[in-house]
């Protein structure tokens, strides 16, 4: 029933996870959270709890990175059912790119209908300080153009369609809502918009490398998001995502500065509590049961 599979998954594997999960709670979540390096305090605010560890839910792979626990939490953000993924899968930690985007096909399959995504990147906008939380509205996917999508392979219509549309990505209302919000809560001095890239790490970019993606339109780099974007956009969930800005990309050969990843774990800690109070107050006002596709 939940067999070892070596790249993806079929829809029956996906559908036998998900039941799996809905045997064990009542709690029917329509918003999924994923929690990006040192942002899985994020789940701490949700309440009347159902956690599982992923290594005892069929078919998940495992978290290996420091700052993702690795537990999928169930539970109600101000009332509204919620399931949050405290931790990510990530290309370089070895697993295939239908692997690390399984769960978004698990959330469609639970019933979630809105998807916010978030994570930890470098600033390469000039403009940007770390602390900065950018909203995604676009994104470059460098894996992709190597042919690295995790849509590659037999196309299951259960799913989506063979072509999805990409440019409608991230969606504009809550893009909207995010930067209503923030004002609300007085965080506008800290929050942008912008294009993330993603490339495949584990290694941080040299600096003719930043240069380059800087000059190509991103403003934030990181090693995530983008593949769960594509599969539950091809599934036809709605979706959000944004980056805290952990650390400046290095673009100059006399900086000192050299990125690493406690840096990054450190100014997610920093900025945990402003994430958390935002993505709750988007919960509340997040509107269901409309066509997103
Ligand atoms: O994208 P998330 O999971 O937030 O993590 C980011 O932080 C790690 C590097 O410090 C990389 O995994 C990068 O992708
Ligand atoms: N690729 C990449 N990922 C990150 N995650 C957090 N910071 C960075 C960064 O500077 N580069």
């Amino acid at each position: 029933m939940f067999p070892k599979a070596a790249a993806g998954y079929s829809y029956e594997d996906c559908r036998a996870t998900a039941d799996w999960l809905l045997a064990q709670t009542s709690l029917r979540p329509l918003v999924g959270i994923v929690c990006g390096s040192g942002l899985g305090g994020l789940a701490e605010a949700l309440k009347d709890q159902v956690v599982f560890n992923y290594k005892d839910i069929p078919n998940f792979p495992h978290s290996t990175v420091n700052g993702h626990a690795g537990r999928l939490v169930f539970g109600t953000l101000k009332g509204k059912p919620c399931i949050c993924m405290q931790g990510r899968f990530h290309l370089y930690e070895g697993y295939p790119v239908q692997k690390i985007t399984l769960p978004m096909r698990i959330f469609k399959l639970l019933g979630v209908e809105t998807v916010i995504l978030t994570n930890a990147a470098g600033g390469l906008n000039q403009d940007y300080k770390v602390g900065d939380i950018m909203i995604i509205k676009d994104h470059i996917n460098m894996p992709g153009f190597a042919g690295n999508n995790p849509l590659a392979g037999p196309n299951d219509e259960r799913f989506g369609v063979r072509f999805p549309c990409m440019s409608d990505a991230y969606d504009r209302e809550l893009q909207q809502l995010a930067q209503d919000v923030g004002a609300e809560l007085g965080y506008s001095d800290f929050m942008r918009e912008g294009v993330y890239c993603v490339l495949g790490g584990p290694s941080f970019e040299t600096i003719a490398e930043c240069r380059m993606l800087h000059k190509l339109g991103a403003d934030a780099v990181g090693m995530s998001t983008v593949h769960e974007v594509i599969v539950a956009r091809h599934c036809g969930m709605r979706v959000f995502a944004m980056s805290l800005i952990t650390n400046q990309a290095v673009m100059d050969y006399d900086s000192e500065e050299k990125a690493n990843h406690e840096e990054v774990l450190q100014t997610g800690e920093q900025r945990s509590k402003q994430l958390e109070r935002l993505v709750s107050a988007m919960v509340t006002r997040i509107e269901h049961n409309t066509n997103y596709a």
